[in-house]
């Protein structure tokens, strides 16, 4: 009898699990058939990168839309640009929000951040934040991010006639810049072998490790599990830590009268807006919130996309050669690399998007449907509830789109060829309402780190370097395995 009762029981756990799994079916889409418990992430578990599960399943359903199931969850793959466009733009508001825990009790941090924040709260610090992203905000910004780049010139420069392991060089400007920008304080992890902050940028970005990899997968998956365990999105020593630095800077910059041009000041100055207190009372707790997102946004995004750009340059002899004529033009026209010398070199910007196709850190994006929705021209009805997956890294290679996809041509930017670009087809930055607030910053601080490598030093790769480069597969985004070796010469 009891073992009858075992097996019942485990039966009735197979079906509670398994019921959603005829979802797809029902709908008439076509999907792609789940292993039990991982739905279309089994391979994803034991050997495949998510980038290349996402071109995959892109390859191999060419319509506009599929099913698939990430464990037991189903969840749409839109191909269709015009589609893409109806839920990141056209129809926002009803796909507003991501697929993501939020609980103010158990997490008020990632509550109060822009990336799991929902609905009116979304909306409220999204109007109130934008305004800190301005082209004005970021030129006010461009003598800190110079400070980092003098930094990565002494580092580059101890280098030369040597190899240099570039994923870590950058990781160590990117914390270097937003720690300056976001907290106003020098981290100091170019210039030192030990800096604090370094650890804590390394704890809070590890999907390495099991405790954060089950957070995260908890945050996206099991929402019932983030408030039974009261788990938390951000490392919570890392995030106690950084709210002590936010703290301390506010108030030292009060006692001293210290005025700076960067996120700190701009978010304090938000906190004493009346206007903006009505709707949305912003204490320091919210305002810390922000500069741990930027925190947390704003260092591996910026350090793998400026690693994968010198790894392509240093491949392309040709296009290094021209990127390296128009900077020394740029900087003996201006003087110095001043906000009008980097406008001054459109092909810079032509490199990094082509960087951002071939390398597009956040390989898919998603929206939850917030109500029963009925796709134009198609008819399919999807319910309250479902996620949208946005393939980014299936269009970026799709042929249709951009012709032999493997090869790095940044002439697909030039100024000729980028309205030939297909909407909704490159969106390494994500569309719409909710795309990323930092990508100006994101692009001026790439443009001024290649600026300072590119105009006094040549760069090749390294024998130790595996060609094709090798990705990661322990994490959700794209990252080079190991070190990324480049030979370093003064010129
Ligand atoms: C190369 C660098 C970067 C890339 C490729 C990148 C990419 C993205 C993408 C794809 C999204 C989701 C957009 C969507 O769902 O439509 C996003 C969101 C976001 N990013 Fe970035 N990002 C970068 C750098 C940064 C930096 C430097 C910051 C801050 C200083 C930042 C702040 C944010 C924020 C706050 C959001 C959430 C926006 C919201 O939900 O309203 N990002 N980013």
């Amino acid at each position: 009898m009891f073992f009858i009762s075992i097996a019942c029981f485990l039966l009735f756990l197979y079906y509670l699990f398994t019921k959603n799994y005829a979802y797809w079916e029902s709908k008439n889409v076509p999907f792609e058939k789940p292993v039990f418990i991982f739905g279309s992430f089994y391979k994803i578990v034991t050997k495949q990168q998510l980038f290349y599960r996402i071109r995959e399943i892109y390859n191999n359903f060419k319509i506009p839309y599929c099913g698939i199931y990430i464990f037991n969850r189903p969840n749409l793959v839109i191909r269709d640009p015009q589609l893409i466009k109806n839920v990141l733009v056209k129809d926002f508001d009803k796909f507003m929000n991501h697929q993501i825990a939020s609980n103010e009790k158990v997490d008020p941090l990632a509550y109060h951040s822009l990336f799991g924040s929902q609905d009116d709260v979304w909306k409220n610090l999204r109007s109130k934040i934008s305004p800190v992203f301005t082209s004005g905000k970021m030129k006010l910004m461009l003598p800190l991010m110079k400070e980092c780049g003098s930094d990565l010139v002494v580092c580059v420069e101890k280098h030369c006639g040597n190899k240099i392991d570039i994923k870590d060089v950058m990781k160590k400007y990117a914390v270097d810049i937003i720690s300056s920008c976001a907290f106003g304080i020098n981290s100091y992890c170019l210039k030192e072998e030990q800096s604090e902050i370094m650890d804590v940028a390394t704890r809070l970005t590890d999907f390495k490790s099991f405790v954060r990899n089950f957070s995260v997968f908890s945050f996206l998956y099991a929402p019932k599990l983030v408030d039974i365990l009261r788990l938390t999105m951000f490392d919570k020593t890392a995030s106690d830590y950084l709210i002590g630095v936010f703290k301390n800077t506010l108030k030292e910059r009060e006692k001293k009268g210290i005025l700076r041009n960067d996120f700190i000041h701009l978010l304090n100055n938000l906190k004493q807006d009346e206007a903006f207190s009505e709707n949305y009372k912003f204490d320091d707790l919210k305002m810390a919130a922000q500069a741990i997102t930027f925190f947390f946004a704003g260092n591996d995004t910026t350090a793998f996309t400026l690693s994968f750009a010198m790894y392509e340059l240093s491949r392309n002899k040709e296009v290094q050669d021209r990127l390296r004529q128009e900077i020394k033009e740029a900087f003996n026209k201006h003087g110095t690399l001043t906000y009008e010398a980097i406008q001054d070199i459109p092909y810079l910007e032509m490199v990094l998007n082509e960087v951002l196709r071939k390398y597009p850190f956040t390989i898919i994006l998603d929206r939850k449907c917030d109500n029963t929705y009925t796709f134009e021209d198609t008819g399919l009805t999807i319910d309250k509830n479902v996620s949208i997956l946005i393939p980014i890294a299936g269009l970026h290679y799709d042929p249709q789109y951009f012709p032999d996809p493997e090869k790095f041509d940044p002439e697909r930017f030039s100024l000729e060829n980028r309205d030939k670009i297909v909407p909704y087809t490159f969106l390494p930055f994500g569309d719409g309402p909710r795309s990323c607030l930092g990508q100006r910053f994101a692009l001026l601080a790439s443009k001024v780190a290649l600026a300072h490598c590119l105009k006094d030093f040549a760069f090749d790769i390294a024998d130790t370097t595996k060609v094709p480069l090798e990705l990661d597969n322990g994490v959700p985004f794209i990252m080079n395995k190991g070190n990324l070796h480049l030979n370093v010469t003064k010129l």
